[in-house]
């Protein structure tokens, strides 16, 4: 019976294509190109300008709908057995966290420490495991919570392993309403325990964050009084070191890099970096977990999934890295802003999953170390290895010799043995921020630089050595964050993305380059273009959409007229895609409503975030600006204070001029409508005559005006949630300038 169950696979691979899905997909295939066909025949007979464009932005449409279709075909997930584990596996392998943060006022403190207590807590041997934080702020108070979290995580740990705790972030598990009834008297009393203990916590993290803290006069944290944010030594700290069993408290250690300003940071890769080599010296664990500070552990299984994963697969060519997908604790119902991306991930992210393995994406993911230092023992790249014996190490990892005395030993474990403040001076050195001169780090070890996205980039990199990836998404959700509250935070983090992956569209490892030279599978590639290009679509969809109202301004048409049989191509693509998208949706499990928000969000942030993403490329490729890392702010855990939001969902708007292209989009089409109507109502019956437009503009004008609703709303709403008078005029400026080409064409 052992035997038997000991040969159970630690996981399993669930097909999931559709031939319905494939039969539609393929069929809207076909219907685009058989637009692209009619365009093309009848051209002669078209209208110019409009339909050239019309057709320009139709093959583009194809190409994009070809690449959604190679990546939706053949859809996977994985299925783990965490509970066979433990029978095959005696020895789990140890793995070192990361947790990263960059600032206090848009990070509090409390986020972080919600997040390390959870990390603390997962179940898996406690001396197994090293928690390391990286504060890019340098702030006291940043490693004051965490030193007074460490205080508290001692008995939390055990309570939570005591009582089989599900949620181990103490705020999501004392802002629950648990029935506290039918527990036993020594539960109920523990648990008030506790709870005085964390709002205790809060209470003195809250102390030290006000402007009059005493913090600095202490002398542990004398070394913040003379520094500054952008321009201190590095800060190694052990807050806390594991005594091995049966001690349950993980290692605990922060990190504050060096900065200097005249020197590139590189932003959350550089800090990913720092994170890498200081581990390597300390504890070296085989496998990384990295999370941002705001995704804390929601399943205290999840290291379990993520090594049936990393131990269940033959090779390690197989795993390069186990992904987990973002979810959001926070999230608003029917997802108003659409950036809780869960069909997203349910249908583009799965078929990618199918091909090469997911992207990576950032937070909640588990990285082998070899792999991270490019160390197998592939011939190309990226270390040359004679007998086994690195050459010229220094030059590819640095002028550390205990790194690279650890690098030659990565999987074994020395933890047992050796503590870890011996290991300060070390980690210390390759914090600093000049270790990484004249070295292969960010270049093609570790997390790899040049890209607002350095996850997109980093994983690529990795995939483009040949490995796979794998994806894991337990119920319940191993981690869960914030995401982002409202419309301008929404669009900062969508034009980050779409800047960061456009950078990495126009680089040397522009993922057909990649195909191209290296070991990235074919359709990988075209997975990766698919989301690479999401800046590049916005100039394409504002033309489109720009089309209908310059038709109806300009007496001429982009569609072929409700008497022609080559209207039912337009017309069945409009609906079939959209029943298929909603259907999909419904799939996932997702509401309708959040269908139609996703809809109407993905519009909206093309032709704004996206459009400024791809805008800021360009200027970058210009040379005339760099792309900076802006920071998404996270919720205040406390702001939970029982009153709900009724307009919590409502678009709100600031002077940002990213806002400035979707108003002027909206004064357009609200305009063009306006004329078409009262023209046809004017000429009566024989509108038609004359008149070349019909009712496939006017349609699609009303369609653009239901896609940009909360825009129309902006127009006439107040404070927040009204369009600031300044971006109207900028937008009405525009609009008369589109309506005087219209008028001259
Ligand atoms: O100079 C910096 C800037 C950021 N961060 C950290 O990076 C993480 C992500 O920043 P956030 O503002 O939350 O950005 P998001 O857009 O929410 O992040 C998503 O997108 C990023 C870029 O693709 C990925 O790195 C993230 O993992 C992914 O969650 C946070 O932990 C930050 O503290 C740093 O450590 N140093
Ligand atoms: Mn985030």
């Amino acid at each position: 019976m052992a035997a038997q169950a000991s040969s159970l696979p630690l996981y399993e691979e669930i097909p999931l294509k559709s031939y319905v899905k494939r039969f539609i997909e393929v069929l809207v295939l076909l219907l685009l190109l058989s637009l692209v066909a009619y365009r093309l025949l009848s051209s002669e007979s078209g209208c110019g300008l409009a339909w050239s464009v019309a057709l320009a932005c139709e093959v583009w449409f194809t190409f994009i709908w070809v690449m959604v279709v190679s990546m939706k075909w053949s859809p996977i997930r994985y299925k783990t057995y965490p509970e066979r584990l433990l029978r095959k596996v005696q020895d789990l392998p140890p793995v070192d966290i990361f947790v990263t943060t960059a600032d206090p006022q848009l990070e509090p403190p409390m986020v972080t420490v919600n997040t390390v207590l959870s990390l603390l807590a997962v179940d898996y041997e406690a001396h197994k495991l090293a928690c390391y934080v990286s504060d890019d702020a340098g702030s006291p108070v940043t490693l004051y919570s965490l030193i007074q979290a460490a205080e508290f995580g001692k008995r939390w740990v055990l309570f939570c392993k005591k009582y089989e705790v599900q949620v181990r972030a103490p705020f999501r598990y004392f802002g629950a309403q648990v029935p506290l009834d039918d527990t036993s008297l020594e539960f109920q009393q523990e648990w008030q325990d506790m709870k005085n203990e964390y709002d205790q916590l809060n209470l003195r993290v809250e102390e030290a964050s006000k402007p009059d803290t005493k913090l600095l006069d202490s002398k542990e944290f004398s070394i913040f009084a003379t520094m500054k944010r952008d321009n201190h030594e590095s800060i190694v700290k052990v807050i806390r070191e594991n005594k091995g069993p049966p001690d349950e408290l993980p290692h605990l250690i922060y990190v504050a890099r060096e900065k200097r300003p005249k020197h590139p940071h590189h932003y959350k890769a550089g800090a990913m970096n720092v994170l890498t080599r200081v581990s390597g010296v300390m504890t070296n664990a085989p496998f990384m977990l990295n999370v941002d500070c705001d995704m804390f552990v929601n399943n205290p299984q999840t290291f379990h999934h993520a090594m049936c994963l990393l131990l269940g697969t033959k090779t390690e060519e197989e795993c390069a890295f186990v992904q987990f997908p973002q979810k959001f604790y926070n999230g608003l119902k029917d997802d108003p802003f659409g950036n809780q991306l869960v069909a997203l991930h349910e249908t583009m992210g799965l078929g990618m999953v199918g091909i090469q393995g997911p992207a990576y994406s950032g937070t909640g993911c588990f990285h082998r170390r070899k792999i991270i230092y490019g160390l197998p023992n592939d011939q190309d790249l990226p270390v040359q290895l004679q007998n086994g014996i690195l050459v010229n190490p220094d030059q590819v990892y640095g002028k550390s010799l205990e790194l690279i005395n650890f690098i030659y030993s990565v999987g074994s474990t020395l933890t047992a043995k050796h503590s870890i403040l011996d290991s300060l001076d070390a980690a210390h050195k390759v914090a600093d921020c000049d270790y990484e001169f004249m070295t292969r780090w960010g270049i093609n070890i570790g997390w790899i630089y040049g890209s607002a996205t350095e996850d997109v980039l980093t994983g690529l990199t990795i995939q483009s050595r040949g490995y796979k990836t794998m994806y894991c998404d337990p119920d319940p959700p191993s981690f869960l964050g914030c995401a982002p509250p409202s419309g301008p935070l929404t669009a900062t983090q969508m034009k980050r993305w779409a800047t960061g992956l456009l950078e990495i569209l126009f680089s040397a490892r522009s993922p057909i380059i990649l195909f191209l030279t290296t070991k990235l599978h074919f359709r990988q590639s075209l997975g990766y273009t698919w989301v690479l290009v999401w800046g590049l679509r916005s100039v394409p969809e504002l033309c489109y959409s720009l089309l209908p109202p310059y038709c109806i301004l300009s007496n001429s048409a982009f569609l072929p007229k409700i008497d022609q049989p080559a209207w039912l191509l337009p017309i069945s693509l409009f609906m079939i895609y959209n029943f298929y998208t909603l259907y999909e949706y419904l799939q996932c499990g997702q509401s309708m409503r959040s269908w139609w928000n996703n809809q109407r969000a993905s519009r909206i942030n093309s032709s704004s975030a996206w459009l400024f993403g791809f805008i800021c490329v360009i200027l970058k490729l210009l040379g005339l600006s760099e792309t900076v890392f802006e920071l998404t702010r996270k919720e205040n855990l406390d702001s939970d204070d029982g009153v709900v939001d009724e307009e919590i969902g409502r678009f709100t708007f600031d002077e940002s001029p990213i806002f400035i292209p979707a108003t002027t989009l909206v004064t357009v089409n609200l305009v063009a409508v306006g004329l078409g109507f009262v023209r046809m109502i004017w000429a009566g019956p024989l509108w038609m005559s004359g008149v070349e437009y019909g009712a496939g503009e006017l349609g699609c004008c009303v369609w653009v005006l239901l896609m940009f609703r909360p825009f129309v709303k902006g127009l006439f709403g107040k404070g927040k949630y009204g369009i600031p008078t300044r971006t109207i005029w900028k937008s009405t400026g525009l609009a008369l300038a589109f309506f005087s080409f219209c008028l001259r064409v």
